[in-house]
């Protein structure tokens, strides 16, 4: 079974939103890219912005396609699709899916208990970054 998965890789004054996965869903635990599902006759834009709505409670534009990463999770595969998003700043107002939330730049951003599916949207960014600084 593969999922198609998109993340929002939401910026704000250089920062980027992670949120962690509530203990009891599937890669409980982990930080990530907020996002979800790709419902049958949705875009990648129109999954985001829903699944973004329903998770944290705030509206977002999605402006660029960054990268996908394939995983294999042992019972599913996940083909994650990362979108670069931007916001007018709103409060955010988690609704069960994530346990917490953090602004970090992307440097900053531990590898260790980020979900794996998201490294190769991490390194995308970074590269992204280190382009822009050249
Ligand atoms: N939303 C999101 N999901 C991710 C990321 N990285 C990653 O491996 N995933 C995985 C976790 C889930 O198995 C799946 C996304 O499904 P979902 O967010 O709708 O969560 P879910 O609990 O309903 O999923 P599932 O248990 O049915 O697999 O993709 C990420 O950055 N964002």
């Amino acid at each position: 079974m593969t999922l198609e998965v998109v993340a929002a890789l939401l910026c704000d004054q250089g920062r980027i939103l992670l949120a962690r996965r509530h203990p009891n869903a599937s890669q409980g635990g982990y930080w990530e890219f907020p996002g979800g599902k790709i419902d049958p006759g949705e875009s990648p834009q129109q999954a985001l912005e829903r699944e973004i709505a329903e998770e944290l409670s705030v509206s977002i534009q999605v402006r660029h396609y960054l990268a996908s990463s394939l995983h294999h999770y042992g019972d599913k595969q996940v083909n994650l699709h990362g979108y670069l998003c931007h916001w007018q700043p709103q409060p955010i107002q988690l609704t069960g899916s994530h346990d917490q939330y953090q602004w970090l730049r992307p440097e900053q951003i531990d590898r260790t208990t980020l979900a794996p599916a998201d490294l190769p949207l991490l390194d995308a960014l970074l590269q992204k970054h280190r382009n822009a600084s050249l």
